[in-house]
């Protein structure tokens, strides 16, 4: 709902919110001869968990500094629910904050951890009692209050370092790669975990993370950094189906993309392949392995890409082929393991086929840069 709403409309909004709207505007950070945020512009709905990706260095940290307070932006203006931050001190701007390095104090347990930040506040001990409690109800965690941080798993320490963020009812929550450290599964489980956190607090969640995957599951919008850059932004489905650019299409998932260009009869490859014409403008055709099945022959069939299959790996649910074009392109197909359908065999000569709605025409990196 939030996000049709104005940045102007979300402001007067805020009485009934929990969580705040923020607005970054054109926020250049140098470090010398080196622009790590160059004109950065973003505007994050009140209650949205938004995610900022991108590959290291991208400046994904430094934007998340800039608007705790951490760090300061050479130009550009930050605001919070319309109120100028830019210069504000970050203990007077009201964010919570969990990093990657939970930094538990270890001699002290769980629930005065979690209390640590409300008493130096002199907060009156009924509510220190009352908020502790509740957010140790919340993260599931009441139940383990008397431990000390190395009588926990990095999971259950992880879930006190977002009791702390959380415990002052910030409107904001900053999260810096809050899940780095946790092994596979607990990171899926904690992602969930998060997202659920998200839902019963609403507040606006900001995240960072490298991981395309997790930025997948947990968000409701993601900020793709590269350079310093925002080049996309906008919902999982956008980033994933419309892609506006090749390292957009190849940073989230996977994609077999072919070089080319429309004509009259329809996508024709540098390789001189045809294809059915897809929806979207630019010189790279897209298709998601997803997508892709393997046929036996091309008759009958608008997308075609014979191939010699190199690989094929078992996952469970599912098969991954690896098939290359005689031009030399490789073309993934990833398909549900049905019974009685046999894998193909290394090198078995097979089709790769797709419905051409499920392809998508993608500028190409200089031809988004143009546009
Ligand atoms: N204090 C500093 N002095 C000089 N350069 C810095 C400083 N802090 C960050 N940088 C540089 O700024 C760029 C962006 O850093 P930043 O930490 O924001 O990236 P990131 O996208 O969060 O990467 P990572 O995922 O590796 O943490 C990097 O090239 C980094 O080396």
């Amino acid at each position: 709902m939030t996000s049709q709403l104005t940045y102007t409309q979300q402001i007067s909004q805020v009485e009934q919110q929990a969580g705040a709207a923020i607005r970054v505007s054109d926020i250049v950070k140098r470090y010398g001869d080196l622009t790590v945020l160059d004109r950065v512009s973003l505007d994050i709905n009140a209650g949205e968990f938004i995610t900022l990706l991108g590959a290291s260095g991208s400046g994904k940290s430094t934007l998340l500094n800039i608007i705790s307070g951490f760090n300061k932006p050479d130009a550009g203006l930050l605001e919070v629910d319309g109120e100028d931050f830019t210069r504000r001190p970050p203990h007077k701007r009201g964010l919570g904050m969990v990093f990657q390095h939970y930094a538990l104090f270890p001699h002290m347990s769980v629930w005065d951890n979690v209390a640590f930040g409300l008493r130096r506040q002199r907060r009156p001990k009924a509510e220190v009692q009352q908020r502790v409690g509740d957010v140790l109800r919340m993260i599931q965690m009441d139940h383990l209050a008397d431990r000390k941080p190395d009588q926990l798993s990095g999971g259950q320490q992880q879930r006190v370092a977002l009791a702390r963020g959380i415990v002052f009812e910030p409107r904001v929550l900053l999260m810096d790669e809050p899940l780095g450290a946790l092994d596979k599964l607990l990171r899926e489980e904690m992602q969930l975990e998060i997202r659920r956190i998200h839902q019963e607090l609403g507040i606006t969640f900001i995240f960072v993370t490298h991981d395309q995957h997790e930025a997948l599951t947990m968000s409701d919008r993601i900020a793709l950094l590269k350079h310093g850059k925002i080049v996309q932004l906008g919902t999982p489905k956008e980033l994933y189906d419309s892609p506006n650019s090749r390292y957009v299409a190849e940073f989230i998932g996977e994609s077999n993309l072919f070089e080319g260009r429309v004509d009259a009869d329809g996508f024709v490859t540098d390789g001189g392949a045809r294809f059915g014409r897809p929806s979207g403008d630019g010189s790279l055709l897209m298709v998601r392995p997803e997508h892709v099945r393997v046929a036996a022959s091309t008759e009958g069939l608008t997308n075609a890409a014979p191939v010699r299959v190199f690989n094929c790996v078992y996952l469970g649910s599912d098969m991954v082929v690896y098939g290359r074009t005689e031009s030399g392109q490789v073309v993934v197909a990833r398909t549900p393991i049905s019974h009685g359908v046999s894998a193909p065999l290394e090198g078995d000569r097979a089709v790769m086929t797709w419905a051409t709605e499920d392809s998508r025409l993608v500028p190409d990196d200089a031809e988004q840069r143009q546009a």
